[in-house]
């Protein structure tokens, strides 16, 4: 089985666990989705209200580092910080560039622990892919979670 770990990281947070993640998941290619310098703040203010309106008008940050095809993987596994209780816009961004994905699809996310709602988000940005189990870090098990996504037979 071959598997994307891909996500987005704005503090250091969802990529430390990404990176984690690389190292328990055999033959598995990490990929750090990247955006144009200039599309968030530094300030965690600035940057919830960018979101906000680039969510508003559908406007979602460009991924400067798309794979050339997502088709050679079986399993993405894919990561986020928690914003505004659901999905970064990059990854929304991301999940609209893998539309055609016919694997599975791992969600991961870090949060400060007011993450319950980032699955309802999720399903509601990820149409047709096939989502599998995730993984809250602020909740849940990271070794049981590898164990369910890698024997995943769905
Ligand atoms: C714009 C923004 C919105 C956030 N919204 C939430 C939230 O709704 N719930 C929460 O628990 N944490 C929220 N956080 C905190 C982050 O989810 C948390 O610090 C995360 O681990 C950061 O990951 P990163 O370092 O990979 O960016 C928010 C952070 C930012 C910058």
């Amino acid at each position: 089985m071959k598997t994307l770990i891909a996500f987005y990281s704005w503090s250091g947070t969802t990529k430390r666990l990404a990176n984690k993640i690389h190292k328990l998941i055999p033959n598995s290619d990490l990929l750090e989705i990247k955006v144009p310098d200039s599309t968030f703040s530094s300030d965690m203010h600035k940057t919830a209200s960018i979101y906000e309106n680039q969510k508003s008008i559908h406007n979602l940050p460009q991924i400067l580092n798309m794979p050339n095809n997502v088709n050679e993987y079986d399993l993405i596994v894919l990561g986020s910080p928690v914003w505004d209780w659901g999905v970064s816009s990059p990854v929304m961004s991301f999940i609209e560039n893998i539309s055609n994905f016919r694997g599975k699809v791992a969600p991961f996310y870090t949060s400060v622990g007011n993450s319950q709602r980032f699955m309802e988000f999720f399903h509601d940005v990820s149409g047709n892919l096939n989502v599998i189990q995730d993984f809250d870090d602020a909740h849940d098990d990271l070794n049981e979670w590898i164990k369910e996504i890698t024997n995943d037979r769905s």
